[in-house]
């Protein structure tokens, strides 16, 4: 309900309550009013009767006299004897007329009432008549009784006419006295009608001749028929019966009230006509005080009742509102919440329950919501009845479900439910509320398996086989402390040269070649085994249940087979290596970081001892570990401490052993280890990534060194060896620019030398990086030539000036066929290519004889000197020069 809506249904209210008090009070008002103004109508009616009555009566006490007159008349005994005799035959009428008149007129002149007389003889013959009178026309009627009265007019006068029958001897009619009464007392009567009330008017009616009496003009009395006065008429019946009584008319000229009574003698009756609503005004006029006071009350009761209903009207605006506030909560809620009755059946649904499941709240009305949804562990078939349980006691539960959509998927709700109760304390309701957390359970899970597993791979990571290593422990621990034997092995597995695959095809290539060896390595393994990936091209094998140390070399093996194999990706055919390290639970390591660590340092005995092998753990190797450790230490801060130094070793020219220039090799002299020949280090340096500072560090210092002697005006050509960690990883190019600019050396003062294993390795991107070298104006030259089998097609494309003989086929020569052999198709291959030919490592003469013949032109080695101190070897070249 919107907020005008709400207070017009407050104001509705209020006008109903008002309207309410209003008609209760005004019925109460009525019924109290009703009977009280029946009581004084009935009192004024009452009162008005009485008066009737007696003016009734009063009438009759005239009509009763004008009666008793004509008996007189009757009764006087001379006259009735002649009337006796008359009727006998014993009179004449003329004598009767002649006794009778006189006697007559007598009586009559003493009563101005009577306006004249008739005597009739017995046969209704007229013997006397006096007066204003008449023989009745209707003798018939006149006759029947003794004494009949009645109203009649004679000449335009209204009369009261009494008959009265005059009895003979024996009881019989001898004749008849009518007598003529002028109704003027009975006008007086009928005149004073103020006593009945303003404009009442009074009628003497004589029902049976339908006449009636009546004054005019004050005190004149007229004779009407009733039928001439309708509103009589209406109360006819009533007179005839000669009742005394009332009657309420309506007609056209207005209302009446006619109260009428008997006249008890002569069969009239008088009926007075007052107008309705003066008579009953004073009656009504009894009502007024208590109207007022009973309207005054219910406007009382009126104010009173809106004042008390106005708190109450704010109290239910207040509660309109909560349940308007709930009944929006409820239908724009986020959640979905069902309202069950107390048996679990829905009793309404929300919007956001339809928009999550598809299903309307019309669908689920009377639903067993138990039934519908089903339990987090679909195993557990009590798990309502542990729900119920928790609802008794604590009124709430929160816990996983899971609910079906309209498509019959089902999907996870985080749900709430809670008992809403009412007074006595009896749940009466159910609320339940849930949140569809199926994206929030596939990030986590999503999350959890990022956590655990190699993205590229799929395979566990560190933390997962670590874990997994752990329950493998404790496993073994277990069954050893059961008396059983258990044997782990852990195998560090690591891809040879997987670098300058990466560097030479790139990481892309890289990524397939990883995935390609994690699935090979997966069909190699058990099910059983573990499989993971370190990181980097560090594989992990965790094997269980061994029982000697060979079953792990016999899967080392099985390993090193399903990668002989060469991969092919995009198009390359990639042969890869791995080198296996491997130690053993529980003579190695009882702990997983342990296992890991010594496997870690086997594997790189393997490497050492020329890849693709594997290695056993031993003790021995974990203190190389641990030497090769400390050394990294202290390399790390060899630059800062000035512990390098660079030693001069001269080369010379074979023809005339003419000294030009020097080999540059690095001198590590270690507070802690003394003196580290650069074998030993430059290892380390590499593989700690430290050949970068220490590169430039010698780069630096031996380009300062050559333009001293330059500027000194003796110019020397310098080698540097340059690690392939410095071509590869390096910005090499811009760094040799920069320290020539630095220094000033011109640059082909500068030859760098370059191992062949890197070149053979590092074809496309090493070759690059030797042609943006030489574009510096450097001289280039590959060293340990010959060990790596270089075709000659392929240096045909490097830009080298220069090949330097390994010194291993150097020191055996001339003795040495194959080494005769060789190094002359060394010579012959430079030869043809234009390439000049430094031997290294001359030691005796022999080697010098032999070369020379060979047309080697340049060499260096002990024969001429040893690598030398700066300042023994610019000792070394002024003694040079002198001799
Ligand atoms: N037996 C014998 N040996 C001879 C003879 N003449 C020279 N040598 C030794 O042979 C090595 C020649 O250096 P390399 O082949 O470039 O081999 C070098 C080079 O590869 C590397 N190295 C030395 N200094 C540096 C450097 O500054 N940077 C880089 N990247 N590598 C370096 O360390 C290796 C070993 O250097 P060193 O121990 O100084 O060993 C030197 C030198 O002392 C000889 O007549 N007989």
């Amino acid at each position: 309900m919107s907020k005008p809506d709400l207070k017009q249904t407050q104001q509705r209210i209020i006008a109903l309550a008002a309207l309410g008090v209003l008609l209760t009070g005004l019925l109460v008002g009525l019924s109290t009013a009703v009977p009280l103004f029946h009581t004084a109508r009935e009192g004024v009616e009452q009162t008005t009767l009485v008066s009737t009555t007696a003016q009734a009566d009063a009438l009759d006490n005239i009509v009763v006299r004008y009666r008793d007159i004509a008996r007189q008349f009757t009764s006087r005994t001379e006259i009735r004897r002649r009337l006796q005799a008359y009727a006998d035959g014993d009179l004449p009428m003329a004598t009767l007329r002649e006794y009778t008149e006189p006697r007559l007129r007598d009586p009559m002149g003493q009563s101005d009432a009577i306006a004249g007389l008739v005597r009739l003889g017995p046969a209704g013959e007229t013997v006397v008549e006096l007066g204003l009178a008449a023989v009745p026309e209707e003798p018939e009627t006149v006759f029947a009784d003794t004494l009949h009265t009645t109203m009649v007019v004679l000449e335009g006068q209204p009369l009261v006419r009494v008959a009265a029958a005059i009895p003979g001897r024996d009881g019989e009619r001898i004749g008849t006295d009518v007598l003529y009464f002028w109704p003027d007392e009975l006008a007086g009567l009928l005149a004073g009608s103020e006593r009945f009330g303003s404009k009442a008017a009074q009628f003497l009616v004589e029902p049976a001749a339908g006449v009636r009496l009546g004054v005019e003009g004050g005190h004149e009395p007229v004779l009407a028929g009733i039928a001439d006065a309708g509103r009589v008429d209406s109360v006819l019946p009533s007179l005839l019966e000669a009742e005394v009584g009332l009657s309420r008319l309506a007609d056209d000229d207005g209302r009446v009230v006619l109260f009428h009574a008997p006249l008890v003698d002569s069969g009239w009756a008088l009926v007075v006509e007052v107008p309705f609503a003066p008579f009953y005004a004073p009656a009504a006029r009894q009502l007024v005080w208590p109207t007022v006071i009973v309207l005054f009350m219910v406007g009382l009761a009126t104010l009173g009742m809106g004042q008390a209903l106005r708190p109450l009207m704010r109290r239910v605006s207040r509660q309109t509102g909560q349940l308007r506030l709930a009944a929006s909560v409820f239908d724009s809620a986020q959640e979905a919440i069902i309202i069950t009755d107390q048996d679990h059946r829905v009793v309404q649904a929300n919007r956001a329950f339809t928009e999550v499941t598809g299903l309307t709240g019309g669908e689920m009305g009377g639903r067993d919501l138990v039934a519908f949804m089903r339990p987090a562990d679909s195993d557990n078939t009590y798990w309502f009845a542990q729900v119920r349980e928790q609802l008794q006691q604590e009124s709430a539960w929160s816990g996983e479900v899971w609910y079906p959509r309209a498509t019959g998927e089902y999907f996870p709700a985080w749900q709430t439910i809670s008992a809403v109760h009412d007074d006595a304390g009896e749940s009466l309701r159910y609320i339940y509320i849930f949140n569809d957390i199926s994206e929030r359970k596939a990030s986590e899970a999503r999350i959890r398996r990022l956590a655990h597993y190699d993205v590229l791979t799929g395979l566990p990571n560190r933390a997962l086989v670590t874990e997994r290593l752990r329950d493998a422990v404790h496993r073994a621990v277990e069954r050893r402390g059961a008396g059983h034997e258990a044997m782990l092995a852990v195998l560090f597995v690591d891809l040879d040269h997987f670098k300058d695959v990466n560097d030479a095809l790139g990481h892309p290539v890289g990524d397939q070649l990883l995935q390609r060896v994690a699935q090979r390595l997966g069909h190699a393994l058990r099910a059983q085994d573990t499989l993971g990936r370190l990181g980097g091209d560090e594989f992990l094998v965790l094997l269980e249940g061994l029982s000697r140390p060979e079953d792990a070399a016999a899967v080392a093996r099985k390993i090193r087979r399903a990668l002989a194999e060469p991969q092919v990706v995009e198009g390359q055919e990639i042969f890869i290596g791995a080198s296996i390290g491997i130690a053993l639970f529980p003579t190695d390591g009882r702990t997983p970081e342990t296992l890991i660590q010594n496997a870690d340092t086997a594997m790189y005995q393997a490497k050492d001892r020329g890849r693709n092998t594997f290695q056993f753990y031993t003790t021995e190797l974990g203190e190389q570990t641990r030497e090769r450790f400390d050394m990294e230490g202290g390399l790390r801060r060899a630059v800062e401490r000035d512990e390098l130094a660079l030693h001069f070793q001269p080369q010379a020219r074979l023809a005339d052993d003419q000294v030009f220039g020097a080999e540059v090799l690095l001198r590590w002299h270690s507070p802690e280890l003394g003196m580290v020949p650069p074998d030993r280090f430059i290892p380390i340096a590499e593989d700690s990534g430290l050949i970068h500072r220490i590169g430039h560090w010698v780069l630096e210092a031996a380009c300062t060194q050559a333009r001293r002697w330059e500027v000194a005006g003796q110019p020397l050509r310098i080698s540097v060896n340059l690690s392939g960690a410095q071509i590869v990883h390096g910005d090499v190019v811009r760094e040799v620019r920069h320290v020539l600019q630095q220094t000033g050396l011109t640059p082909d003062l500068l030859e760098l030398e370059i191992t062949e294993g890197f070149v053979i390795g590092h074809a496309e991107r090493g070759a690059e990086t030797l042609r943006q070298l030489r574009a510096l104006g450097v001289s280039l030259a590959i060293d340990d030539f010959g060990t790596g089998y270089s075709s000659l097609s392929y240096l045909k494309r490097l830009p080298v000036q220069r090949l330097k003989i390994d010194r291993s086929f150097i020191r055996d020569l001339p003795d040495d066929a194959d080494d005769c052999a060789i190094v002359s198709t060394v010579m012959a291959m430079a030869h043809s290519l234009g390439l000049e030919v430094v031997a290294e490592g001359v030691e005796v003469q022999a080697h010098q004889r032999y070369l020379n013949e060979l047309g080697c032109q340049y060499y260096q080695g002990y024969l001429l000197s040893k690598p030398l101190p700066l300042a023994a070897f610019e000792a070394y070249l002024a003694g040079a020069q002198r001799g």
